[in-house]
């Protein structure tokens, strides 16, 4: 579904991506786990659009992604969760799904009401905001929710465009311990098909969540499985020193 091949990143003399080769399949949900400063985000940037590979290439369903903007690529079906907060405060929850389903459905005008009101904004509206557990706040805006709906309604955003991918980057950091539980949940409610990459600091949830494991270290992987093989290799005690443990 999502495919990297021999990708390769510099920042002058930081090589911070080196000879990344990934393959995701279809319904495969895979964390990214690695260090601070192991090129994670880098990484994620170079799937999602936001930076051009030096070298390599990134395959969205067999097509050859890599020279596409991020626009371009999310039409195709590739979306990011944001770690950065891209909501509209002033609009409801509904309206923020909304908005985006109507930009994917081609139903976005000068008229905010008129695209919202438009069945296909309205089916998509409704089906993400049961996935991610935001019935209850459909009125409420942006402002006055938690921030943890806040990051509930992020997910929700990215699947109103309907993709084939799901990229998420760090979906539970500053949430406290129950959301970072009910996002297990939320990910189980998604459908089986949509693929997913999530970076994520939290090691239990990695290994709750994943299918596939993916270890950067120095911009490299340094380990590509499944979660049962990454708990028992020694490299990646070694990276993480003591926090593997208590995985
Ligand atoms: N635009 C940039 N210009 C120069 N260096 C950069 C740039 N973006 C990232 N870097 C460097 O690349 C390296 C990898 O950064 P990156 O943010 O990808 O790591 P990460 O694994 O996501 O880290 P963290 O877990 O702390 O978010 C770091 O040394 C960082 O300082």
């Amino acid at each position: 579904m999502l495919e990297t091949r021999n990708l390769d990143k510099s920042f002058g003399a930081i090589h911070v991506t080196r000879n990344v080769s990934l393959k995701l399949e279809r319904g495969e949900r895979r964390v990214i786990l690695g260090p601070n400063g192991a090129g994670k985000t880098t990484l994620f940037n170079q799937l999602v659009g936001e930076l051009i590979p030096d070298k390599g290439s990134v395959h969205l369903a067999g097509e050859d992604i890599t020279a596409l903007p991020v626009a371009a690529r999310a039409r195709r079906g590739l979306s990011r969760s944001y770690q950065k907060n891209t909501l509209f405060d002033g609009l409801t929850v509904e309206e923020n799904l909304g908005l985006a389903a109507a930009v994917h459905t081609g139903n976005a005008t000068m008229l905010r009401g008129d695209s919202l009101s438009k069945p296909e904004v309205r089916e998509i509206t409704s089906e993400v905001a049961e996935q991610v557990n935001l019935m209850p706040y459909l009125h409420a805006k942006v402002s006055e929710v938690s921030y943890g709906v806040r990051r509930q309604l992020e997910i929700g955003v990215a699947l109103a465009t309907r993709p084939l991918v799901l990229l998420m980057d760090e979906p539970t950091s500053g949430v406290g311990p129950e959301m970072s539980k009910g996002f297990h949940d939320l990910l189980n409610n998604l459908p089986r098909d949509l693929s997913i990459v999530i970076i994520e600091h939290d090691m239990d949830l990695a290994f709750d969540v994943a299918d596939t494991i993916t270890v950067l270290n120095f911009g490299e992987i340094v380990f590509d499985g499944l979660p049962e093989e990454a708990r028992g290799s020694s490299l990646l005690k070694e990276i993480y020193l003591g926090s593997w443990e208590d995985a």
